[in-house]
């Protein structure tokens, strides 16, 4: 990571929403660069999501385990080229159990999902919350290239009280506990802000979940 003047400290942003400045060091951002450059290819690659009011999301988007499409998970690219969504790979669970136990006290999930967005400079999300799943293990969420704004709110609207935090590269944020279900976006990208070493021009986002899911039929709709 690039030498800071005055290093970002660690902040609990909310009860059990803790955010880690700097987690990943520039060695292990270009891994994961690397990889997600790899889970982007088709099939089952980077997409654009479509929303049930005929919308799309302008981040674009490839998961991992599980797909996640408005508002439910599959195990094919049901809204797109239907093919086999791409295993969940071991070092991202072990990866996401190492972030839980740097941020917060309790147990080490067993992630099964991870959602790669990827955002250009015109890219944002609305607020929303994580709901599709049936766990409540903590989100654990790694931003990589452009810095963001990344706006989190309460449990009970997408409106304030909220707080926004800037996201960095190599940055870690986990939100568990009371703070599970609380609404959250990305109102802005700062293009142009990434590290000139990473090689990336955008900002991407992996986000870890744990599904929870027993049986098929727990995850959610039919596919369309
Ligand atoms: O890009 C981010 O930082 C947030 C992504 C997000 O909230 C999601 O994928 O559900
Ligand atoms: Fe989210």
């Amino acid at each position: 990571m690039d030498a800071e003047l005055f290093p970002r400290p660690r902040a609990q942003i909310a009860p059990s929403a803790v955010h880690l400045p700097g987690w990943l060091d520039a060695e292990h951002q270009r891994e994961l660069l690397d990889a997600c450059r790899e889970w982007a290819r088709p099939p089952a690659g980077l997409r654009t999501v479509r929303t049930p009011g005929g919308g799309t999301m302008t981040a674009r988007q490839v998961c991992l385990g599980w797909h996640w499409y408005p508002y439910a998970y599959a195990r094919t690219v049901a809204d797109g080229d239907g093919a086999p969504v791409k295993p969940f790979p071991r070092r991202l669970g072990e990866l996401g159990r190492r972030a839980v136990r740097d941020t917060l006290a309790g147990p080490a999930p067993d992630y099964d999902i991870a959602l790669i967005n990827f955002y250009d400079a015109d890219a944002r999300m609305g607020m929303h919350r994580d709901s599709d799943e049936k766990s409540d293990a903590p989100v654990v969420s790694l931003s990589l290239g452009d810095t963001c704004v990344f706006r989190f709110g309460n449990t009970r609207t997408r409106t304030r009280p909220y707080t926004d935090v800037e996201l960095r590269s190599g940055d870690l944020f986990v939100f568990g506990g009371p703070s599970r279900l609380a609404y959250h976006g990305v109102p802005r990208v700062h293009a142009g802000t990434a590290p000139p070493g990473l090689g990336l021009t955008g900002r991407l986002n992996i986000t870890l979940r744990v599904s929870g899911f027993r049986h098929p039929a727990e995850r959610g709709p039919a596919a369309p």
